[in-house]
């Protein structure tokens, strides 16, 4: 794994196709574009080949899905896997919500992902394991999450990142965990939206290491919430994601490096 990997990024400016929520989408589209990728949302089956064939990669985010979003995700998702392009799921909620776990279970059946990105409730209900989850959030269940997601890992034939105050990426066989961050982030919806995003912007610019440039997202995400925390005198969530932002425009690959909590 390395860091390098977002000065590739900054110098490639690779094309993000989201296929947003409509509660985060202007937080996703600044956050990818301080940190140097190049979004695009579409909500449009017409032009899904199109958006495809120009994006480096894709991030399907299931937060506020309609029956025609979730025709279009699945048309998205079967032309990124024609094309060769990577493919990111954010399961929003699916583990609150018995319909999205079953909209997630058809798409995961009609083409293949390279990442499924959630937090704990989500990443539980779709490796079938008893958690309690919480409409968005991770809620409170027990349980050990190097296993919770290395079983959906398994079963998606994918890498997984169950995020949370510790991040967990896994290929399945290989675990690797992030402790960088800062509580902040849960105080501002839309982080997980957000970390979705910048996995795929990072696998479009290492699609033959999907599970390296997955460490370095959560690295890089997490490291610059927990950098402008470190600055905070008080918990300010609004303040917190407009700092975000700026700090992803301007973070180094050495600042990173020299706080990565990563093993
Ligand atoms: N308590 C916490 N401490 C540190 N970082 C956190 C904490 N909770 C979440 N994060 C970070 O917030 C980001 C979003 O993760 P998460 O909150 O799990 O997603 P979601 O918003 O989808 O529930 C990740 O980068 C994760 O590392
Ligand atoms: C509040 C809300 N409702 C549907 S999607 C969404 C945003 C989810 O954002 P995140 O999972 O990143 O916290
Ligand atoms: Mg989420």
């Amino acid at each position: 794994m390395t860091l390098q990997l977002l000065n590739t990024l900054r110098d490639q400016n690779p094309i993000v196709f989201n296929i947003a929520n409509f509660v985060t989408v202007q937080d996703v589209a600044n956050g990818l574009n301080a940190l140097g990728a190049s979004p695009i949302m579409s909500a449009e089956v017409q032009e899904a080949e199109s958006m495809v064939q120009i994006a480096g990669a894709v991030c399907i985010n299931m937060g506020t899905l309609t029956t025609q979003q979730v025709n279009q995700m699945a048309v998205v998702g079967k032309l990124a896997n024609q094309y060769h392009k990577p493919v990111v799921l954010d399961p929003v909620a699916v583990g609150a919500v018995p319909y999205r776990k079953q909209v997630a279970l058809d798409l995961l059946d009609k083409f293949s992902v390279d990442v499924i990105r959630g937090n704990a409730g989500e990443i539980a209900a779709l490796a079938d394991i008893d958690w309690q989850a919480k409409g968005i959030d991770a809620g409170a269940g027990q349980g050990d999450v190097v296993e919770i997601a290395k079983r959906c890992a398994q079963q998606f034939n994918c890498c997984v990142i169950l995020s949370g105050p510790t991040d967990v990426i896994t290929d399945g066989k290989r675990v690797a965990k992030v402790a960088n961050g800062t509580p902040l982030f849960q105080l501002h919806v839309g982080s997980g939206d957000l970390l979705s995003s910048i996995v795929a912007a990072f696998a479009a610019v290492s699609p033959t290491a999907i599970y390296d440039a997955a460490q370095v997202a959560c690295v890089v995400l997490a490291g610059a919430g927990e950098l402008v925390a470190s600055q905070m005198t008080a918990a300010r969530p609004a303040t917190f994601a407009i700092d975000l932002i700026d700090r992803l425009s301007l973070v180094s690959v050495q600042e990173i490096q020299a706080i990565a909590k990563l093993n």
